[in-house]
């Protein structure tokens, strides 16, 4: 299970933060959002690689970061692009030729932890590609354009899905590609796959892998960490 390369793409522009700046340098006790998620993957024995992926004008700011934090896995740090498919697909080409397995996992999720990363790795062994989620815990339903109810839809069936995901490299370069040249946009890697028709497993992930979205989820960030030490 050895050998897996780390995807961060983190060249957002975290507008619903609001913060005037990439969200990932927002500190959350005492260091930046982003050197929480690397710390993980620096720490994980699984892994042999990190790529870091970061809006052009950050690229300098991430590598001091790197520097500082003395993360010696992160071989890369490339530029991303408009959408996070983008700039996952360049941090996808970044990673050594010899890796062959690849998670991605979004910057801005900072409290995946160990246990529950190496528990994931372990259940998705067996798949080319497998994805974390959790249940939906409020109902669900769609609406028209209007917000008039349209219907309620059945939740033990359906997902909110999280990062880590992780492929082997040859399904997610493809899928990339494909997606690419036929102007294909998904929210997520898996979907790219989905669109493909290749299978993507699921697996149980934890609740308070949290993205840090919202002003929010900032305060709930810190309150989570905070019961952790
Ligand atoms: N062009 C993009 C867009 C997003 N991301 C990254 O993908 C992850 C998930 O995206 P999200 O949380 O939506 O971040 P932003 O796109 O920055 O947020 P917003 O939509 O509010 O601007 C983040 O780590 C973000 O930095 C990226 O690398 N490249
Ligand atoms: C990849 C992701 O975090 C899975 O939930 C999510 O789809 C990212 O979406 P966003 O619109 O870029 O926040």
């Amino acid at each position: 299970m050895a050998n897996i390369g780390i995807v961060i793409p983190a060249a957002g522009q975290g507008k619903r933060m609001g913060a005037g700046y990439n969200k990932q340098f927002l500190m959350l006790m005492e260091k930046p959002i982003l050197a929480h998620t690397v710390r993980l993957f620096e720490e994980s024995d699984f892994v042999s690689e990190i790529v870091i992926v970061g809006a052009e004008g950050d690229i300098s700011v991430i590598k001091e970061l790197v520097y500082y934090q003395e993360f010696h896995k992160v071989a890369a740090v490339c530029i991303g692009g408009v959408l996070r498919q983008d700039s996952v697909r360049a941090g996808v080409r970044a990673l050594s030729p010899t890796i062959q397995r690849i998670v991605v996992h979004d910057g801005a999720r900072p409290l995946l932890t160990l246990q529950a990363f190496h528990k994931f790795l372990e259940e998705s062994r067996e798949y080319s590609a497998a994805i974390m989620g959790v249940p939906i815990k409020d109902t669900v339903k769609r609406v028209d354009i209007a917000g008039k109810v349209l219907d309620t839809l059945p939740r033990d069936y359906l997902r909110a899905v999280q990062t880590p995901q992780i492929f082997d490299r040859e399904i997610l370069e493809e899928a990339h590609q494909q997606a690419a040249s036929a102007g294909y946009y998904g929210t997520d890697d898996a979907s790219l796959l989905e669109w493909m028709g290749h299978p993507v497993q699921m697996v149980e992930g934890m609740q308070e892998n949290i993205k840090v979205t919202t002003p929010e989820d900032l305060l709930l960030a810190e309150r989570i960490l905070t019961q952790r030490r």
